[in-house]
């Protein structure tokens, strides 16, 4: 099999402008399957826009964003917002926080699949135990592994990290990214991971993209300089 057929997302001479701004023009590049892909750049440089662009909830202005029909489709995407804290009230447990995302308005019980589901994916992000703990009470490492155990519920081919560890302690961010990139490696889960944090970046990420004012650059970040 060629290089070109393992690319899961291609970004085809894509252009995305705002009014007269141009954030990026000719952007071509594939990103493969199974990577850990990191999309830096400084504030207002169009990473959030080039995920809306992927997940179809922005057109750009030119070109495409072609995601591979043989591996994957819009459902088997999952995503990890930034980091929001919740409130001490908040009422439900990491368990019933979970299982939301399988939530029917017909049906207000989960399936025993859909318990399944759950359990895996609690177990996979290390909170089978704590699965009782409330979740306004959850420290933050822990809230953000319940939003990651959402985001894997249904097995997602590419999983999207939006600066989800920007506001954890150290141990907590390196934690998360532990269990992500388990799932990069066991399940050759492709990763899109936005961050500002370059030690992580340095540790956990294969390739990058990063934005400038109106250009960009790639490549494999153990090229990318220190500064
Ligand atoms: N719907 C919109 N209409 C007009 N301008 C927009 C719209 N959405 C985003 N922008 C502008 O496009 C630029 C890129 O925004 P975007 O949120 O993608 O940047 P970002 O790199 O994710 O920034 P941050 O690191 O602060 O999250 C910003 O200047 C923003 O104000």
């Amino acid at each position: 099999m060629t290089e070109a057929a393992q690319a899961i997302i291609s970004f085809v001479d894509l252009k995305m402008t705002f009014k007269n701004r141009v954030l990026y023009e000719h952007l071509n590049l594939d990103i493969q399957k199974g990577d850990f892909f990191c999309l830096l750049g400084s504030n207002g440089t169009g990473k959030t826009t080039l995920i809306y662009l992927l997940l179809g909830l922005l057109t750009p202005s030119d070109g495409k964003i072609w995601l591979n029909p043989e591996m994957m489709t819009k459902n088997d995407i999952g995503y990890v917002p930034q980091f929001r804290n919740i409130e001490e009230n908040y009422p439900l447990s990491i368990e019933n926080f979970v299982a939301l995302k399988l939530s029917h308005s017909l049906r207000p019980w989960l399936s025993r699949s859909e318990r399944l589901q759950v359990r895996q994916a609690l177990e996979k992000t290390n909170l089978w135990q704590k699965r009782k703990q409330i979740m306004g009470k959850a420290s933050g490492g822990e809230k953000q592994r319940a939003y990651l155990a959402q985001a894997i519920l249904n097995q997602p081919k590419l999983l999207i990290l939006d600066e989800s560890t920007a506001s954890l302690d150290q141990q907590s961010k390196y934690d998360v990214l532990d269990l992500v990139a388990k799932l990069n490696r066991e399940n050759q889960t492709t990763i899109i991971f936005i961050s500002h944090d370059w030690p992580l970046v340095k540790k956990y990420g294969k390739h990058y993209l990063e934005l400038f004012p109106g250009k960009f650059k790639y490549g494999k970040v153990a090229d990318l300089a220190e500064n």
